[in-house]
């Protein structure tokens, strides 16, 4: 009794605790971090799904607050042993302005540092991105590539510009003193593109599909391969980087790990497939059925009428010119990282993450007939 009472002694802080990745973060741990004592949810929007976690045993606070307002992020940090900051604004179609992409990734990632250092919280864990790296503006390939592998990243968009600069901070931050006098230690995880249930985007592509009379046609050559991984996994990256932190700083502290499982490297659009077509729906064509000037011109298109729209409507689709270079860049990583330094492997097997993408992804659409 004693031992467990003991055991039960930490109090950690998700902020973006109620977005896709985020409320994974936030299961996750309820499921593997036997220390926790109290579980601090911070999201601008919070989900009602938070009522049902407030009868287990562990503290679940819920805090509705903006990363953007200092004071908010410190009084939520305050008293907190670990912070994982997932709390981000992922915007590659035009809907927010750069300002507030900016404004929420680099200033609201500023306040949780400041926050951490003034109120004694010594360990953050940063959820950064892939597009941190790439693919570059340059559409240079980066294939199965690892956290030491050049590469040549320029960004003009504002949200990779955002995650690139709020991780630099983050990282800058290991080692500073936090009130008590303890070092701070930080590092920065960064997922590919992430996949599972509650994924937005492949909703969306769903309902095209639907629209479209169950078919999908190929946009992106099968040979262009783009990294994804299962939030399932992301998430237990995640709970576990926060652990080990507390146990190896040294190592630990200052590092980015790219998040990896077994997931396997194909296309954009192949890899959509693996859930899409056991959901009925079918990918027209072995090649992209339109050229890719064509391709280039529909997505410039498709910017130019965001922007005359603008004063009168959000048009904000999927195609535009920086997400046809993302879909059509090879971006893949191969490394063991995090393997070495913490000890990770993937908790879901892809054949796991695949039936539970599945299985959500049909009930989502029998829920909607
Ligand atoms: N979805 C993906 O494929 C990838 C996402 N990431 C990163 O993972 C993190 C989570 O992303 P997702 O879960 O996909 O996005 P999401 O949009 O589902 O979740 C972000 C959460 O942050 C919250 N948030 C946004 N602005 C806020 C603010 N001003 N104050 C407080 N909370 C705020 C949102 O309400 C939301 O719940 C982000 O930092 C993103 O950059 C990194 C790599 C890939
Ligand atoms: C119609 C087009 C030909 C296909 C459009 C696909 C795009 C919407 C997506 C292709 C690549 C995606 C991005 C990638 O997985 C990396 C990401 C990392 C993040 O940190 C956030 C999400 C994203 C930018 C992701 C967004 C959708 C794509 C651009």
């Amino acid at each position: 009794m004693a031992d467990s009472a003991q055991a039960q002694k930490l109090v950690y802080l998700v902020t973006g605790g109620c977005g896709f990745l985020g409320e994974h973060v936030v299961r996750m741990l309820l499921q593997q971090e036997p220390r926790l004592r109290e579980l601090r949810i911070f999201d601008l929007h919070l989900g009602p799904w938070l009522e049902e976690l407030k009868t287990g045993p562990v503290q679940v606070t819920a805090i509705q607050g903006d990363v953007t307002q200092a004071h908010e992020v410190a009084a939520a940090v305050a008293g907190a042993h670990v912070v994982i900051h997932t709390a981000g604004l992922v915007d590659v179609f035009g809907r927010a302005s750069p300002e507030t992409i900016h404004e929420v990734n680099v200033q609201g990632t500023k306040n949780v540092i400041e926050a951490c250092v003034q109120t004694g919280t010594q360990f953050l864990v940063y959820t950064s991105s892939m597009e941190v790296v790439g693919p570059n503006i340059k559409g240079h390939p980066f294939y199965r590539g690892n956290e030491d592998t050049p590469y040549e990243a320029v960004h003009r968009h504002p949200y990779p510009s955002s995650k690139a600069r709020a991780e630099q901070l983050v990282l800058e931050a290991n080692g500073r003193k936090v009130r008590g006098g303890l070092p701070l230690v930080t590092c920065a995880l960064r997922p590919t593109g992430i996949y599972g249930e509650g994924h937005q985007i492949m909703r969306d592509i769903y309902y095209q599909g639907l629209r479209l009379g169950g078919r999908l046609f190929r946009a992106i050559p099968a040979s262009v391969e783009h990294g994804r991984v299962y939030v399932g996994n992301v998430a237990w990256m995640h709970v576990l980087v926060a652990r080990e932190l507390q146990q190896r700083p040294a190592l630990m502290g200052g590092q980015v790990y790219f998040c990896y499982d077994k997931s396997p490297y194909k296309s954009y659009e192949d890899f959509n497939m693996e859930f899409l077509g056991p959901c009925g729906l079918r990918l027209v064509g072995t090649r992209p059925l339109l050229p890719y000037w064509l391709l280039m011109f529909l997505a410039a298109l498709n910017a130019l009428l965001q922007w005359l729209l603008r004063p009168l409507l959000l048009y904000a689709p999927l195609l535009n010119p920086y997400t046809l270079a993302m879909a059509n860049t090879t971006f893949t990583v191969s490394t063991n990282k995090a393997q070495r330094h913490f000890g990770y492997e993937p908790l879901f097997s892809w054949e796991e993450s695949r039936t539970r993408t599945i299985r959500w992804m049909q009930a989502m659409d029998s829920s909607a007939q």
